[in-house]
């Protein structure tokens, strides 16, 4: 608005600001000095945050998310950029994660169980299921009565965190992705043969009897980890109960949920400096840190009866009738998250300590939103001087809302799709085929007008684990419609993805954009570490092309 109309239009405001009519020429000095001052304030701040801007670009913070669906390896590769640019700091934790493979193998068991145990799957039968089978170990009962499935529910695959979830097959017409609706793997003629198998009731294994005998030390782990691990002031409706008192473990609740802690290093014994988290939407002020409840008594307890338990444990993963059940019931323990059954000897041993491969391997959901600086130990000429933060999200569904308040400010964007998951489904919802849901949340993603002009950097991960799958024989046809007869291989698969995801991407972005694709396993440390050289330099080429943009 033009100056001299200031005081003659009818805004309200305007009435307030408007000088009184019988104002002195000593009051109208005051005021006109007062409004001098106002003015001088208001371009102190606007200085100051220009200053700031130019602060942050002159000291190149650089910002990367991570985005992608639960298990799709946000904090895998979190981890694979600690491990090679805070080495010292990723060894000092390695310690850290013992708890943590420890919870994974207690669980991978437990599974196993409850697989014998003939406990049906779905989270609406987990909880019976789940206590179901802790009786029938406390009680040391005969093996369990197996439970059809309800309508509309999954066959089978009990649907714990570290277990691949089958999907079923079937197309609903127009859908590229196979429904929930029938058994993909067994084929018509044998169909019936296998679902009588599945339910006829077994007489007990007394193998099996005694090696549950033996494993009964294992719940008390359990315990004692989940007391260790998950702060006792947690309010999530998906967090697992610690705050139930000792020694009335409910057996219902360890089951039916999925391990989990914020992200950051509050869960540790101890804290970590170089990347600790700066800055979190989930963690509540008043939220106080875990009862870190473990002793070292514990510890050496917990590791203790883990190697006294090791014997019964690889006995029962190497069973015959064991592996003939899991197959049965399409349990995939080895393609699930925190698998650590082939090392067993290894990892029960007294002195262990996790490997690097181990902590990338280990599986801990993240719930919140945390955000990780970089002090980089290790740099190469580019980008000496930057400091980079990472964040890292929950990717479940119940998660996504705290993905927004990042896209603000950040300058580029890593998003995982774990094309292994074609014929899975999502943990949250069983109706939802996993690469259905990658697909989807990319579409989302790029047309996110917020992100606009911010770089995206695909990765179609899991692709060691796809390629065990390809050859083991499962066919990409049957769960994805559009595949049709395509050789089904890991090369012509991830092609077929990459065209399909950049053509989203192309379609769907507000405006022009590269498109930056690689297939990766981010456990593998070898391959990984080129691939994150590359993102990093040209995140950090993009950065510098922008500021000087700015
Ligand atoms: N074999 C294999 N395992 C992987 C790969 N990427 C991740 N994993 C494993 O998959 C599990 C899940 O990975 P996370 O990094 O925890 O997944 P996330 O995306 O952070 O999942 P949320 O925290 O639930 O959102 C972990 O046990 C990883 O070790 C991969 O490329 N290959
Ligand atoms: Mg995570």
């Amino acid at each position: 608005m033009a100056r001299h109309h200031r005081y003659s239009s009818d805004d309200p405001l305007d009435a307030v600001l408007r000088p009184p009519p019988d104002e002195t020429p000593e009051e109208a000095a005051v005021r006109e000095e007062r409004e001098a001052e106002a003015r001088r304030v208001s371009a102190r701040i606007d200085a100051e945050i220009k200053a700031e801007r130019q602060a942050r670009r002159k000291k190149r913070i650089v910002r990367l998310l991570l985005l992608g669906q639960s298990e799709s390896g946000k904090s895998t590769t979190l981890r694979q950029f600690q491990r090679i640019y805070t080495p010292t700091a990723f060894r000092q934790e390695r310690s850290q994660w013992r708890a943590v493979i420890q919870l994974n193998i207690v669980r991978s068991i437990r599974t196993i169980l409850d697989a014998l145990d003939g406990s049906t799957t779905g989270r609406r039968s987990r909880r019976a299921s789940a206590s179901a089978s802790m009786l029938a170990l406390s009680a040391a009962v005969g093996l369990g009565v197996p439970v059809p499935p309800l309508p509309g529910q999954e066959a089978y695959g009990p649907g714990t965190s570290n277990v691949v979830e089958t999907y079923g097959g079937g197309y609903a017409s127009g859908d590229d992705f196979a429904r929930v609706d029938s058994d993909p793997e067994s084929e018509p003629e044998n169909r019936s043969i296998s679902y009588a198998s599945r339910f006829v009731v077994q007489p007990p294994n007394p193998i099996h009897e005694s090696l549950k005998q033996a494993l009964l030390p294992l719940r008390d782990v359990e315990q004692l980890l989940i007391t260790r691990l998950v702060p006792p002031t947690e309010d999530e409706p998906t967090r697992l109960e610690t705050g139930l008192p000792p020694g009335e473990p409910s057996a219902a609740s360890w089951s039916a949920r999925e391990f989990f802690v914020r992200p950051g290093n509050r869960w540790k014994a101890k804290h970590s400096s170089s990347s600790s988290p700066s800055r979190s939407a989930s963690e509540s002020s008043s939220s106080k840190p875990p009862s870190n409840g473990s002793t070292e008594f514990d510890a050496a307890q917990i590791q203790a009866s883990l190697a006294a338990c090791a014997p019964a444990m690889i006995a029962l993963w190497t069973d015959h009738g064991v592996r003939e059940v899991l197959r049965r019931r399409k349990i995939r323990l080895e393609e699930g998250p925190g698998f650590f059954l082939n090392d067993l000897d290894r990892v029960t041993a007294p002195n262990y300590t996790p490997t690097d491969d181990d902590v990338l391997r280990a599986r801990l959901k993240t719930v919140g939103a945390a955000e990780y600086t970089f002090e980089m130990e290790v740099s190469t000429g580019r980008e000496t001087g930057t400091e980079w933060r990472i964040v890292d999200v929950g990717g479940g569904r119940g998660q996504r809302a705290t993905w927004a308040p990042f896209f603000d400010d950040v300058d580029a964007i890593i998003f995982l799709a774990p094309i292994a998951g074609f014929d899975q489904v999502l943990a949250e919802d069983r109706t939802v085929n996993r690469l259905e849901d990658s697909v989807l949340l990319w579409k989302a993603v790029c047309s996110n007008k917020l992100l606009a002009s911010v770089d995206l950097v695909l990765f179609l991960n899991k692709c060691d684990i796809l390629d065990q799958k390809l050859k083991a024989g499962v066919k990409v046809s049957r769960y994805v419609r559009s595949y049709a007869e395509r050789e089904n291989s890991l090369e012509a698969f991830s092609q077929y993805l990459r065209s399909k995801f950049s053509a989203i991407h192309r379609e769907h972005s507000p405006s022009p954009r590269k498109f930056y694709a690689f297939c990766t396993s981010v456990t593998d440390t070898t391959t990984t570490g080129g691939i994150i050289a590359s993102v990093r330099d040209m995140v950090v080429r993009q950065h510098l092309k922008q500021s000087k943009l700015l």
